[in-house]
């Protein structure tokens, strides 16, 4: 990519898509097309199309989805399914039709089988049962992934397919039903230190263990498979490490410092049992992640506090009837 070229980034508001901006102004490139869904909703085809009829644009960076953790999966999946197929599918396409000289899509580490061989190489989609949790947006995921592999052999279009692992960091969502597991815990050990609630509710038994990547590190990947990758078979982007739900909810409530106890509750789903990648392909290219999780976590609350702490409880009022000191 050049660096006056015209870059679409789709999605650029959210966790990976205002990461990528970030690192993209920083890499001096200069002509970025932004538009959020209030300015064009990629679920409408005509106006889809009609955007790269008039826009020339060079590449695309498909970051917009609708994504959720694995209680929104498991809940709204009837809304995961419609808009990924409907956004995905007008993007290629009108990418496809408009000339894009190459166009990088995201699928996930949640595609893969619930029970493949650990970790977890690109050859495994699609070898057995998806998890129930995701599955609707797992189908449309990788509907995703075989329409860039089919445009790429009937029509020659350069689409390449990344398979991130969970990510996490600043620009995430902190809705602590909604969210992904480090953005939720990091919400509720901040919210019960500033309520000196005595505990924590961890969902799940904690045993599950996640592949967990900087987002920060996650855009260089982008640029870097953007720069270098042009190849029809997916790749996996993720640190090559995982930890238990347990010990990453333990470190968080280090990092937040709260001090109270933790509870489970077993009503709520674990989800894969694992999903660590190997990530040799990726390796291979000569790209390496630079942000621990201790670290990274830290940033992401330092994030947190500076843009989305809800305001800290009013103090109880005193038996004057003034706030106490
Ligand atoms: N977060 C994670 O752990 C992982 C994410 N991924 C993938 O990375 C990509 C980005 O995910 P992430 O950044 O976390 O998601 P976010 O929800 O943070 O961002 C998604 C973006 O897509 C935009 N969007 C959603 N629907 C539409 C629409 N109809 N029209 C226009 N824009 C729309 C949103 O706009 P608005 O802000 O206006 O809602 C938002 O900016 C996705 O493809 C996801 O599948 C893969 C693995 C893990
Ligand atoms: C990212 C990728 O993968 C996602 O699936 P997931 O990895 O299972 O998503 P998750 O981060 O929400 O949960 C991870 C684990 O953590 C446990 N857990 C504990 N406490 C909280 C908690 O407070 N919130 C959440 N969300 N999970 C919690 C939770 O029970 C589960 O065992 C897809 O939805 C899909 O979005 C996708 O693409």
């Amino acid at each position: 990519m050049e660096r006056n070229s015209r870059i679409f980034v789709a999605g650029h508001r959210g966790l990976v898509g205002s990461a990528i901006v970030r690192r993209l102004v920083e890499g001096g490139y200069d002509d970025l097309v932004l538009r959020g869904r209030d300015e064009l909703d990629l679920t409408d085809q005509a106006a889809v199309r009609a955007f790269f009829d008039r826009e020339k644009i060079d590449y695309v960076i498909l970051a917009a989805a609708k994504v959720g953790g694995i209680l929104a999966n498991e809940r709204f999946g009837g809304d995961f399914i419609r808009d990924n197929l409907l956004i995905q599918t007008n993007v290629i396409d009108a990418a496809w039709r408009a000339g894009v000289r190459k166009l990088l899509f995201l699928g996930s580490s949640c595609l893969y089988p619930k029970f493949a061989e650990q970790p977890l190489k690109e050859e495994a989609l699609l070898t057995g049962a998806l998890e129930p949790t995701n599955k609707p947006y797992a189908i449309a995921k990788i509907a995703g992934i075989t329409q860039c592999q089919a445009y790429r052999r009937q029509y020659g279009f350069n689409a390449i397919c990344a398979m991130p692992s969970n990510l996490y960091g600043p620009g995430d969502h902190f809705d602590p039903e909604g969210s992904h597991a480090i953005p939720g815990m990091i919400r509720r050990f901040h919210d019960a230190k500033m309520e000196q609630a005595p505990s924590v509710t961890l969902w799940g038994t904690g045993t599950p263990r996640r592949e967990f990547l900087y987002v920060d590190d996650m855009a260089d990947a982008c640029l870097h498979l953007m720069e270098r990758y042009d190849s029809e078979d997916i790749i996996n982007v993720g640190p090559g490490e995982d930890i238990a739900i347990g010990d990453l909810a333990r470190l968080i409530r280090r990092v937040v410092g709260y001090e109270g106890a933790l509870t489970q509750d077993l009503s709520k789903p674990d989800g894969h049992p694992r999903k660590l990648m190997d990530v040799s392909r990726l390796f291979a290219t000569g790209w390496r992640p630079k942000v621990g999780l201790e670290e990274g976590l830290n940033r992401t609350y330092g994030w947190f506090l500076e843009n989305a702490a809800p305001p800290a409880p009013r103090p109880a009022a005193t038996t004057t009837g003034e706030a106490a000191e």
